[in-house]
């Protein structure tokens, strides 16, 4: 075991600190005065005050020079979810978060904030408002849920005030904003196929959309509020706009931004989600023989057409957080940062 690392010194490891999430952590830590070291299987740009470390996080040998004289580490790296590699998943958000908390205790970090996801208690059916106090889901969406579930709770229960290692997990939902390679990309990939014209269910449910900046403050607020007296240790958190939104008024106003048509006619949810699962079972069955990518997978369905949003009030309780942007902000942020996704471009 290594000695601590000198408590609030301002050095930070930014795990997955590459993606989307992560860049806009990254540049938001440098903002506020941090040296940080950025462990990522890819390098996607160079800032002044990040020193990039190249590797797998399954590999302890790789991690360890990241994590030397950081007392504070981000761990916001996972494969992403529209993968059905549960092996994967398996290796990276299980084995490897494993891997991260042991690397820790190693190097003397004293926080890990872990990037959770608030659909770690979403099965496929509606949550209003839901509160961190509802069950991990029993039966998981998908294997990304289910991995992210079992990482979580490994983070949540490593934490040890006794031996100065203390933990916290945030739980976003639906994060968007620029560089954004999933939400916009999809939507728009799928307008340009001309799939956008139906409203799956009447198109009243309601879903938190993130602006990633929300995101981020979540996470540094939750950093800088993790000490042995807090009630924050130990415990995950939901970070959302707290603006739950229309899922097909949402999609409308980022389609409708960028220049397409907003999706009019509406189809009965059970429908679709018949058919989407239909067509999963096919895709399953004839996945020896060819590989089929259907647009409308039961999870997308499920996603498109359940009101899924949560409470944000223990955040705002225990960390004193609030949005700083807001969510029409944030959506004319995000489609201004997209020129080359216009409907002509
Ligand atoms: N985006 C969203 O709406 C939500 C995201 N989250 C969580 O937020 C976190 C960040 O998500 P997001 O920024 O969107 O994801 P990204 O895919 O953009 O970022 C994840 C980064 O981790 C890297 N990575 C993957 N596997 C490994 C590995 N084995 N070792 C080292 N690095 C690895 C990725 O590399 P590569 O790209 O090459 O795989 C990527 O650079 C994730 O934990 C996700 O579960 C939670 C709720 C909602
Ligand atoms: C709220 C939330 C969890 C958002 C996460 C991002 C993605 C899961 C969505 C981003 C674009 C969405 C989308 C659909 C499903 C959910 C997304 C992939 C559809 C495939 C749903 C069915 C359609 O009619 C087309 C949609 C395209 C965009």
């Amino acid at each position: 075991m290594a000695t601590r690392v000198r408590p609030g010194n301002k050095r930070c490891a930014v795990i997955g600190g590459s993606g989307f999430l992560g860049r806009h952590l990254v540049e938001k830590l440098l903002d506020k005065g941090y040296t940080v070291s950025v462990f990522d299987i890819r390098q996607s740009y160079e800032l002044p005050g990040v020193t990039f470390h190249l590797g797998d996080l399954c590999d302890p040998q790789a991690l360890a020079p990241a994590l030397r004289d950081v007392s504070l580490v981000f761990h916001c790296a996972s494969p992403a979810p529209g993968s059905d590699n549960r092996a994967l998943f398996e290796t990276v958000n299980i084995k490897g978060t494993r891997t991260v908390i042991q690397a820790c205790a190693e190097a003397g970090v004293q926080k890990l904030v872990l990037t959770s996801s608030a659909s770690v208690v979403f099965e496929g059916t509606d949550i209003k408002n839901g509160g961190e106090d509802l069950p991990y889901a029993k039966k998981p969406i998908d294997y990304y849920t289910e991995t992210k579930i079992e990482q979580e709770k490994l983070v949540l229960a490593a934490c040890d005030k006794e031996k100065g290692f203390l933990t916290v997990a945030i739980r976003p939902h639906g994060i968007f904003g620029p560089r954004d390679p999933q939400l916009v990309p999809i939507l728009v990939d799928t307008a340009r196929r001309g799939k956008m014209k139906f409203i799956i269910g009447d198109g009243t449910n309601l879903v938190d959309f993130t602006f990633v900046e929300n995101v981020v403050h979540g996470h540094i607020l939750a950093a800088e509020r993790l000490r042995a007296d807090s009630p924050i240790c130990g415990k995950p958190y939901h970070i959302t706009n707290d603006e739950p939104v229309r899922f097909w008024d949402f999609m409308s106003d980022v389609l409708v931004g960028l220049g397409y048509a907003a999706p009019r006619y509406h189809l009965p949810y059970t429908l679709v989600y018949g058919l989407a699962l239909l067509l999963w079972l096919l895709a399953l069955i004839l996945r020896p023989l060819v590989s089929i990518k259907p647009t409308f997978t039961p999870m997308r369905v499920a996603l498109a057409g359940t009101h899924h949003y949560y409470s944000c009030e223990r955040a705002k309780q225990d960390m004193g957080y609030k949005p700083v942007v807001g969510l029409k902000e944030g959506i004319a942020r995000t489609v201004q940062s997209y020129p080359h996704l216009r409907q002509g471009a």
